[in-house]
């Protein structure tokens, strides 16, 4: 009779709710295997409305969020947190997903008690160690740290592999945020914001650090003149509480009548707004996997991307902060047919919606030590008797057959 064995799974911030929440869906099928989430609350608010959006509820939260703190000492919060948790309960294996600080520290916290780790969107990278800033950092303790990397995609492998990660930890998996998409977009999600119906739509988000003062300055003044130049378009910007970012967004778009100012969207309403925009104008992460997956441009607001598929495969650009470039670069999709169908192929390079059912199966392998076959896999068949089973949603289409290209794990600005 096999033992039942616990993963612990460690969420700190909006994103890394939506990207684990698919994962915990699939492991928690499994019989054998007893899911924890442990909650750091490096983004309270948000973490709360994400986690709610699936029906998820931590165990403990840390709460360790203090005004003003250092990275450091935010730092050795966690990792304190974590240890404790660790120490009085340990579990077979900690998941944990992206590269906050609650990543970085949980997977130091695992590696000093020699708890298996398995890394979540392993192998992303600019290349550059400021930016961004901390992540670029976090990102490269956590594969060396984990005995599982689940890379989203080929380019992420070849990423990890480059810095010496050994290659049986990695494992191509797809990104979970494609799983949490699809399976959010087929329960047909509404849009309650009153907004006008005979205008198009541009989502609009911008939260990093990178762009606090100077860039975000830039990007509304851009806004304005975008609403002066089309009068038939609308701004929906969900803004981030950040108030470097909330005070800026407020003082110069609140008097636009073309710009609907919210807070956050809970996630169904996210991936509404999503469908019913014309355009995603965006410096985040996951939209820059989202909004291709259904067939809207990603306008990138960043000079490099750690995601350089989307680029590649011509669904998303980067266009830096400038006025005159986002200006150019939104004006351009509006007015072209020709370069908006260019751009709005309706294809996804980060998966097929079922990379949680893929990582459920790897981490039950190395738990229970068993050898399932990883759904979808190559030369793989589905597991005949285990109680892992495949995610209810529609796999996205594959890419189109492409040429051959050498895939850069970065993409610059041109
Ligand atoms: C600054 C920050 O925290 N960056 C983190 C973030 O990047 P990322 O840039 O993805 O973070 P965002 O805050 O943009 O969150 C994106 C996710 O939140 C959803 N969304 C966005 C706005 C909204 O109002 N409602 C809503 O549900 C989006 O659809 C998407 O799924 O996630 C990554 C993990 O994947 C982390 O590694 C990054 O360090």
């Amino acid at each position: 009779m096999p033992q039942t064995r616990s993963v612990l799974c460690v969420v700190g911030t909006r994103p890394e709710a939506i990207k684990m929440a698919p994962i915990m869906c699939s492991l928690k099928e499994i019989t054998d295997i007893s899911v924890r989430l442990l909650l750091t609350g490096q983004h309270r608010d948000l973490l709360s409305q994400a986690l709610a959006s699936f029906g998820l509820i931590g165990e403990a939260n840390l709460d360790l969020m203090q005004p003003n703190q250092s990275l450091s000492g935010l730092s050795a919060r966690i990792m304190g947190g974590i240890d404790s948790i660790l120490e009085q309960n340990p579990p077979a294996m900690v998941l944990a997903q992206g590269d906050t600080t609650t990543v970085m520290a949980t997977a130091i916290a695992c590696f000093h008690r020699q708890i298996p780790f398995g890394h979540v969107e392993a192998g992303l990278r600019t290349g550059n160690l400021s930016s961004p800033f901390p992540e670029e950092f976090n990102r490269i303790v956590a594969s060396h740290a984990a005995s599982l990397n689940f890379a989203p995609t080929e380019g992420a492998r070849q990423a990890l592999l480059r810095e010496a990660i050994r290659p049986e930890t990695i494992h191509v998996t797809g990104n979970t945020v494609i799983d949490a998409l699809l399976a959010t977009a087929a329960q047909k999600p509404r849009l309650s914001l009153p907004l006008p119906s005979d205008q198009r739509l541009v989502l609009l988000t911008m939260h990093r650090r990178e762009n606090f003062g100077r860039p975000a300055a830039q990007i509304f003044d851009a806004v304005l003149a975008l609403c002066a130049a089309f009068p038939d378009v609308h701004f929906l910007y969900p803004v981030h509480p950040n108030p470097n970012i909330r005070d800026a967004a407020h003082g110069m778009l609140s008097r636009s009548p073309q710009v609907t100012l919210t807070e956050p969207l809970d996630y169904p309403e996210m991936v509404a707004a999503m469908q019913r925009a014309t355009l995603v104008l965006t410096d985040s992460g996951g939209l820059q996997e989202e909004a291709p997956a259904l067939g809207k441009p990603v306008l990138v607001m960043r000079n490099e991307t750690e995601r350089p598929e989307a680029v590649q495969l011509g669904v998303a650009k980067l266009i830096g902060t400038s006025r005159r470039h986002v200006f150019r670069e939104v004006a351009r999709l509006l007015t072209s047919p020709a370069d908006y169908a260019a751009m709005a192929k309706g294809v996804s390079p980060y998966g097929d919606g079922c990379a949680a059912a893929r990582i459920a199966a790897l981490v039950a392998n190395s738990v229970l030590d068993a050898t399932w076959p990883v759904p979808g896999a190559r030369g793989a068949t589905p597991p005949a008797r285990s109680s892992i089973r495949l995610p209810t949603v529609e796999p996205v289409p594959a890419p189109p057959p492409q040429r051959p290209s050498p895939m850069p794990d970065t993409v610059h600005m041109a």
